[in-house]
């Protein structure tokens, strides 16, 4: 017998991984956020980089003042370039309001000229992340040219971050928004220091649903969903209880024009129905009562923070999302645009 649940109440859940981009866009950007998350992630890839302490502050005072209602937690993360001092870090940490510094391979994604050109070189500042407790988020793939877009995240794994995860036993290392059986299996199999984000959008799709029968820009994102076997893998692993994997949306906006061009970004919207696309993924794989681990327990477990006090209720109610939402003086076109989700937060 199969028994049809209807809410679902959960512990108030946060997003490891977001982008709210900045300017004219924070006040949409911040509307959907904190609609009910508690506190996220901040990505630093603004356009120049969130690089010091300094700027990553100021931005985190732009986004409280853009939140309509003050409940929502910001948690800054430095952006690391070949130049970070491990000075930085120690101040980044003693003010309180960074909880970790990010590593892009540059020229890996969106805004990431400024990345790391070579791991090696920072190696002084994730032994001082390290000493402080200042964990290390990894945007995870290799940027050579000769290497094959679907293979990136796994080379990267092997020549790359395994070697990291090696050097520095005591890092708390988080390789974001996953996307492979490889990523899952090396995240699983590695220490307690070692975890990682999955975002909605990896869960639901695969490829084909960005390339089959013609191509669709507001699929593209990196890194880029694979084939099939990779979802049924980050499926498995996001729903199997395991507090390696937590929730990360990764809901990354672009203006639609931006998107369907010629030469599109990489970067889907999720914030709008964040919680309620992770549901819908649970929900086909049978395992809803595994969402509440994701959501709102493993992440801040990892970071070392309490979990939130308060809850949040899904319903069971279809809705039609927008064509588009408003994105400062564009718009953006979200994940399920024109089409149904079938929870809601209530
Ligand atoms: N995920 C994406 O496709 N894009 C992100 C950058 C990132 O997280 O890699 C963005 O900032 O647009
Ligand atoms: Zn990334
Ligand atoms: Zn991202």
């Amino acid at each position: 017998m199969t028994s049809t649940v209807n809410t679902l109440t959960i512990t108030r859940p946060d997003d490891w991984h977001v982008h709210l981009r900045d300017g004219v866009q924070l006040k949409d950007t911040v509307r959907d956020i904190s609609r009910y998350m508690g506190r996220a992630i901040i990505m630093p890839n603004l356009v120049p980089p969130a690089t010091c302490t300094q700027t990553a502050l100021s931005y985190r005072e732009r986004i409280m003042a853009a939140q309509p209602q003050g409940s929502f937690t910001p948690l800054m993360v430095l952006y690391l370039t070949d130049n970070t001092t491990p000075e930085e870090i120690k101040k980044a940490k003693a003010s309180g309001h960074i909880v970790a510094a990010k590593l892009y391979p540059a020229g890996a994604t969106t805004n990431s000229d400024s990345g790391v050109t070579d791991i090696e070189n920072i190696y002084p500042v994730l032994e001082a992340m390290q000493e402080v407790g200042m964990l290390l988020l990894v945007h995870g793939e290799v940027t050579d040219s000769a290497i094959d877009i679907f293979d990136r995240e796994k080379i990267f794994i092997e020549t790359k971050l395994a070697k990291v995860v090696a050097a520095f036993p005591k890092l708390k290392i988080v390789l974001e928004h996953i996307t492979t059986k490889d990523a899952v299996e090396f995240v699983e199999s590695a220490s307690d220091n070692v975890a990682a984000t999955i975002t909605a959008h990896h869960l639901l799709y695969n490829r084909n649903h960005m390339l089959a029968g013609g191509i669709r820009p507001h699929y593209y994102c990196l890194p880029i969903l694979k084939r099939n076997i990779h979802q049924q893998a980050l499926i498995a692993a996001a729903t199997s209880g395991n507090k390696k994997f937590f929730l990360g949306t990764d809901s990354a906006p672009h203006a639609k024009d931006k998107k369907e061009a010629a030469c599109g970004c990489a970067g889907a919207y999720t914030a709008h129905a964040a919680l309620e696309l992770y549901a819908e993924a649970f929900e086909d794989a049978g395992a809803l009562d595994k969402l509440e681990g994701f959501a709102s327990h493993f992440g801040p477990d990892f970071y070392g923070l309490p979990r939130n006090s308060d809850t949040v209720t899904l319903k069971r109610e279809s809705w039609s999302v927008p064509e588009s939402y408003p994105l400062g003086d564009s718009h953006v076109v979200p994940i399920k645009a024109g089409a149904e989700i079938s929870w809601k937060v209530v």
